[in-house]
């Protein structure tokens, strides 16, 4: 139940409208449900199946975080039809409903996409409301419902603006741009989360060496630069699939996916030579220490991380500036300049 809760807290606003959507869909729908399958409804219990179904294909695909954009048009179409459906075989009593199906689509999919989603709906309850209403009245109800639309667009962007800096300002580290720790236990926990076996994902922990020494000799400022130049240099030679995170202090780590442990380890022997070369002549000369580790069937993130921990440590004792593995049976291998050797 904690995990749930904290999954939800980590949303945004638009998948947390999924997530509430799909659940009230699934509140409001049960109960009919039952009584329709005690009736023997059949058709009815077959549509309500559906609509069931769909709400839970919904909220556990939101909750993993897949397919995100496509069910949120997928959600959009669900509402927008139905209402429709509503009013056309309902009448005019339920119009009104569209107005949250209105506000719905707006924060879940972008604004134009959204105008389109009204349109239809127009069209569709356009016989219904022809039929039901006078002339004048029918068109006071279509001025209504785009100036309603338009109130809610400009709402809508304006709180999507916001959300996207306060996003950034909780996901990027401030000094080097790069992504923060709460990015880095994010992007872990989807990877652990989506495991499968299939496929081999690796972590290199990385630890700038002798840091307090380059701060103390050369000050602070020169300090941040080098962890600013440094986020540089990992992020250009960064290959697609990989993303790197500051986890704090002088410590950074970068994420694999679809690695196997020799081409992380090869990566990490990228980072040590491009550090050597690259280097501003303005700045002065570091090294690091590396240590990875491929992700294990069942393994929770403090273990992953803790065997990244051990393989950095081991390259930090055994003299700095260099890459270690955590290895299922050998525990350590050690790559150096003369390749990589084993204890
Ligand atoms: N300039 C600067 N220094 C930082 C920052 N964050 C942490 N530090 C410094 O990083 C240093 C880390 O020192 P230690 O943990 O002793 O590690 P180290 O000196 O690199 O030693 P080894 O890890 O054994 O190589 C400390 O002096 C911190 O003050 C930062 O954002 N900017």
């Amino acid at each position: 139940m904690t995990s749930l809760l904290s999954k939800i807290k980590d949303k945004t606003i638009s998948e947390r409208v999924l997530l509430a959507l799909s659940f009230l869909l699934f509140v409001f729908v049960t109960p009919p449900t039952i009584i329709r399958f005690v009736e023997q409804n059949w058709t009815m219990v077959f549509v309500d199946s559906f609509i069931l179904s769909n709400a839970a294909f919904i909220f556990y695909n939101t909750l993993r975080d897949r397919f995100i954009s496509f069910l949120k048009y997928y959600m959009c179409t669900i509402v927008c039809v139905g209402v429709s459906m509503s009013v056309m075989f309902g009448g005019m009593e339920v119009i009104y409903w569209i107005y949250p199906t209105i506000l719905t689509a707006f924060l879940l999919v972008k604004a134009k996409y959204a105008f389109m989603y009204l349109l239809f709906i127009c069209i569709c309850i356009a016989p219904t409301v022809i039929s039901s209403v006078p002339a004048m009245e029918g068109l006071t109800i279509y001025f209504a419902l785009f100036g309603s639309a338009g109130f809610i667009n400009v709402f809508s962007s304006e709180l999507s603006s916001e959300n996207r800096s306060l996003n950034e300002l909780a996901s990027i580290d401030p000094l080097t741009g790069i992504k923060n720790r709460r990015e880095f236990e994010l992007e872990a926990d989807r990877v652990i989360a989506d495991f499968s076996g299939n496929v081999s994902n690796a972590l290199i922990i990385i630890d700038i060496d002798d840091f307090k020494k380059l701060n103390d000799s050369f000050g602070h400022v020169i300090g941040d630069k080098v962890l600013q130049q440094f986020s540089q240099i990992i992020n250009s030679i960064l290959p697609k699939d990989a993303a790197v995170f500051r986890l704090g202090g002088e410590e950074f780590a970068i994420m694999m996916n679809n690695t196997e442990l020799e081409s992380a380890i090869s990566l990490g022997e990228r980072v040590k030579s491009a550090i050597d070369i690259d280097s501003d002549d303005k700045l002065p000369k570091y090294t690091v220490s590396m240590g990875v580790a491929v992700l294990k069937a069942t393994e929770k993130l403090h273990e992953w991380t803790e065997r990244a921990d051990q393989a950095m440590y081991y390259s930090k004792r055994n003299g700095k500036n260099q890459v270690s593995a955590e290895m299922p049976d050998i525990k350590i291998r050690r790559s150096d300049a003369s390749g990589l050797g084993q204890e």
